[in-house]
């Protein structure tokens, strides 16, 4: 699914209005539609509803949920922030409708009082949508801030209010929502760690849009959603052997963290490579061959950490590399010579990282097509600081296409950038995963993934969906506390099964 700008949105409106000769309203009517099924669904018949609406159209969809809402029997209020002016046209044909079914509208702003919010009450804030320019001032920013301060739940229709949907909003006041249904497509903003706060978590409803705008029109970011999974998902093979599937090397864990190489092996294997072998410290050798029986063992020198690197490199088709590793002057060594004699794409994740941080110049020794997984922290120790999560965006797509490598910068929605085309942000996942190890299994998954000759963009893509979508799987059995890294692995099977084409094979 393509990701558009806010005037790229306002095309696509525009476009299906056009094409479809459905009139503005009645995509408005729409998109009101989807949005009130959505709180029917989710809210008992005792709830209130109060909706907060500007004077353009997201004010309109806010009114127009009014009136339906109303019609089903629900208890709603209404309030209008005045600035004085006439609202849009779609706006005040819905004020129109609204009055006729005899639902009181009240106003806010300068010197009115503010309305008064019951426990139960559920607010709607239809304020501002894509429309918005700028940060909010003056009376609008004091609705927000009001809202905010009330501890009621929010939905936002379509964007939170005084959140841009291309830049940052850092700094401005913005609604904080537990939900946002956003139409058609998300929008960057709302996808961005920074938004977090804001957002909540993020429905896209479907309002039918045209499909022909979004397919011919060209986006800087798109979606990895289940369909975009599946056209990179390749079926295994009826006829297939072990060594179809590939060789897959992991060079992680130290004393102390083979846990991490357990994660990552176990992954890895779930995963679907073929062969799997484990370098890591001799201490390592009773963890990983007790508790991933599958893998092979290949003990370094040292005891405690990683100094030196198995022979012949070739004989593997891909090497994860990172988890637990530690960032001696021994383990650094290890990566700078793993680093000059790898001749096909590495998977770097956690201290493999961190060592790149300190020795920039290795960077340009990573082999074209490498993968490379930071969290914000690590990506700023990369690449420097950064103020807003925009940047970092910027920056991972900018050194992506320099280094020719893939940068996976983790978050909540990933974003992937590649040496050339779109910025991709994943759309599984949950907060379950906030929880050490959960990284460890996607370096062990993006390295059976290259294994089996996935190309890397393939690999990361199908990954980092994979890896979220184990963990929406894992957490309807557990929940978002209990969640384990290793329960990830364990849906791991079942995230595969979504891909599978049917009839299957
Ligand atoms: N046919 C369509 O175009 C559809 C539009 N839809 C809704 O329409 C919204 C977009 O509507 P609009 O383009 O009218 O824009 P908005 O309703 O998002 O915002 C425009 C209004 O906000 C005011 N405003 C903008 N920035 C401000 C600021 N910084 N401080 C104070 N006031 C500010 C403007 O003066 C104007 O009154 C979408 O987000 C969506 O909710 C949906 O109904 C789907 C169909
Ligand atoms: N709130 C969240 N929503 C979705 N995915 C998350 C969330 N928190 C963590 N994750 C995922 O879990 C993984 C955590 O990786 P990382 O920060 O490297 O942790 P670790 O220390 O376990 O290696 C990433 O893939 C990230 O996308
Ligand atoms: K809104």
């Amino acid at each position: 699914m393509k990701i558009f700008s806010a005037a790229q949105t306002r095309d696509w409106d525009a476009y299906s209005i056009a094409q479809t000769s459905i009139r503005s309203i009645d995509l408005m009517e729409r998109a009101a539609e989807a949005c009130t099924r959505w709180l029917l669904a989710r809210y008992g018949a005792d709830t209130p509803f109060h909706l907060f609406c500007g004077k353009g159209n997201n004010g309109g969809d806010g009114l127009a949920i009014a009136r339906l809402l109303h019609a089903r029997g629900r208890r709603v209020a209404v309030s209008v922030l005045e600035n004085g002016k006439d609202g849009s046209f779609d706006f005040e044909e819905n004020r129109r409708r609204l009055a006729q079914a005899g639902v009181p509208l009240q106003a806010v702003g300068p010197g009115l009082a503010w309305p008064l919010l019951s426990a139960e009450t559920v607010v709607v804030d239809a304020l501002f949508g894509t429309g918005l320019k700028g940060p909010l001032q003056g009376a609008a920013a004091d609705v927000v801030r009001f809202l905010n301060g009330h501890g009621r739940a929010i939905i936002s229709i379509d964007l939170p209010s005084g959140l841009d949907a291309d830049a940052s909003s850092a700094g401005g006041p913005v609604i904080r929502a537990a939900h946002t249904l956003t139409f058609g497509a998300p929008k960057t903003g709302q996808l961005l760690q920074e938004s977090g706060a804001f957002v909540g978590l993020l429905h896209v409803l479907d309002i039918g849009l045209s499909p022909a705008f979004a397919a011919q029109t060209p986006a800087d970011y798109e979606f990895v959603d289940e369909a975009l999974a599946r056209s990179r998902f390749r079926p295994r093979q009826p006829f297939a052997h072990k060594g179809t599937y590939g060789h897959a090397l992991l060079l992680a864990g130290g004393y102390g963290k083979m846990g991490a190489a357990v994660m990552a092996a176990l992954a890895c294997l779930r995963g679907g490579a073929g062969l799997l072998t484990c370098h890591s410290p001799r201490c390592g050798y009773p963890v990983l061959q007790t508790t991933v029986p599958e893998a092979m063992f290949l003990p370094d020198d040292s005891e405690e950490q990683l100094t030196t690197l198995p022979a012949d490199l070739d004989r593997y088709t891909a090497i994860g590399i990172g988890p637990g590793i530690g960032t001696s002057t021994e383990t650094t060594g290890m990566l700078k010579a793993c680093l000059e004699s790898a001749r096909r794409p590495l998977v770097l994740d956690a201290d493999a990282l961190n060592i790149l941080a300190r020795n920039p110049g290795l960077l340009p020794l990573l082999p074209e097509g490498s993968i490379l997984t930071p969290h914000p922290k690590e990506f700023d120790r990369l690449f420097g600081a950064h103020a807003s999560d925009f940047d970092r965006v910027t920056t991972a797509r900018a050194q992506a296409a320099a280094l020719q490598c893939i940068i996976l910068l983790k978050g909540h929605h990933t974003f992937i950038a590649t040496p050339a085309g779109p910025g991709y942000f994943n759309s599984t996942g949950n907060a379950g995963m906030a929880k050490g190890g959960s990284g460890d299994v996607l370096t062990g998954l993006l390295t059976a993934l290259l294994a089996q000759g996935y190309a890397p963009t393939d690999a990361a893509l199908l990954a980092v969906w994979l890896h979220g979508k184990a963990g929406d799987i894992a957490v309807e059995k557990q929940s978002y506390e209990s969640l384990l890294p290793t329960d990830l692995v364990a849906q791991l099977g079942a995230a595969f099964r979504c891909l599978y084409p049917v009839p299957f094979p």
